[in-house]
């Protein structure tokens, strides 16, 4: 709240989370704790400080679990993960400070949105690293679990510039950001390998600690309201983030010792 005070910021996005599905099943209390009553602790010190900032929730398609594609902001949320769940509370709680006490307070709904920073233990970063890896002569395996799950996988720099569009608007609502484009597990590791040139079922195994204990096996979203209100729109699918991604950690191999940062490029920015 001190912070909040010094600083007062134009504007807050809340990202912060133990944001990994798999972990929150080893470690659900800690991620209700951070993804879930970490966004009220946030919300209340605005509200609190007396802060006229707008509010940005990092709500994810997550929150959508079981509920079948196409998702948009009206299909029922059926979390099924710890993190899910979390996710459903802090939704809950930034449209509940909107009506309650009239905070610009909006949930950007997005599905997974990926880049060369993302994670080493996400599906795409793991699965480019290695690709990167096993052409180097460095790794000849790589260990995974389910290859059926379908994701609406997009690009990370798109997805930042719709949060702030959100911000921007005249009304606060809560808007989906998604590509539209179904891709499986097993579709965006065989672009990643072809496009290293290499065969990716020699290199593939199966190991089942990768497994959850409850799956999200579909998850399509459509951004109609996000392309209608703020004009966004994706405009990088699956198969090309796969290259960018892959290219990337090539480049961040050969780089290996020294400083190396990606540099995110888009048409729409040229
Ligand atoms: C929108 C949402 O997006 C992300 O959540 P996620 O979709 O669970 O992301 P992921 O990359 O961990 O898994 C994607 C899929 O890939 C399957 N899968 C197979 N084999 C492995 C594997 O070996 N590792 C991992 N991690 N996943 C695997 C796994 O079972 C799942 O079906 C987070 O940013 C989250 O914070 C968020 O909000």
């Amino acid at each position: 709240m001190t912070l909040l005070s010094q600083i007062d910021p134009d504007e807050v996005y809340n990202l912060a989370a133990q944001s990994h599905v798999r972990v929150s099943f080893d470690e659900p209390e800690h991620t209700g704790d951070t993804t879930g009553i970490g966004s009220i602790r946030l919300l209340e010190a605005v509200r609190v400080a007396g802060v006229r900032c707008r509010f940005y929730q990092a709500s994810s398609s997550e929150m959508f679990g079981a509920s079948p594609p196409p998702q948009d902001e009206d299909t029922l949320f059926y979390p099924r993960s710890p993190y899910g769940a979390a996710k459903v509370y802090s939704y809950w709680v930034t449209r509940n400070y909107r009506e309650a006490y009239g905070l610009f307070a909006v949930n950007g709904i997005l599905f997974n949105h990926e880049s060369p920073r993302r994670g080493e233990t996400f599906v795409t970063r793991k699965i480019t690293r290695a690709v990167a890896r096993i052409r180097a002569g460095r790794e000849k395996l790589l260990y995974m679990g389910n290859l059926d799950a379908v994701r609406d996988w997009g690009y990370a720099p798109e997805y930042v510039e719709g949060m702030w569009r959100m911000l921007q608007a005249d009304e606060p609502k809560d808007y989906v950001l998604a590509t539209s484009t179904p891709c499986t597990v097993r579709q965006f590791l065989q672009t990643a390998f072809d496009h290293a040139g290499l065969d990716w079922e020699k290199h593939v195994r199966f190991d089942d600690r990768y497994l959850r204990p409850t799956e999200v096996d579909s998850l399509i979203g459509d951004a109609g309201r996000a392309e209608a209100d703020l004009g966004w729109k994706a405009t990088v699918h699956a198969p090309e983030l796969a290259r960018i991604m892959v290219d990337a950690d090539i480049d961040a191999l050969e780089c290996e010792g020294r400083p190396w940062i990606d540099r995110p490029s888009l048409s729409a920015w040229a």
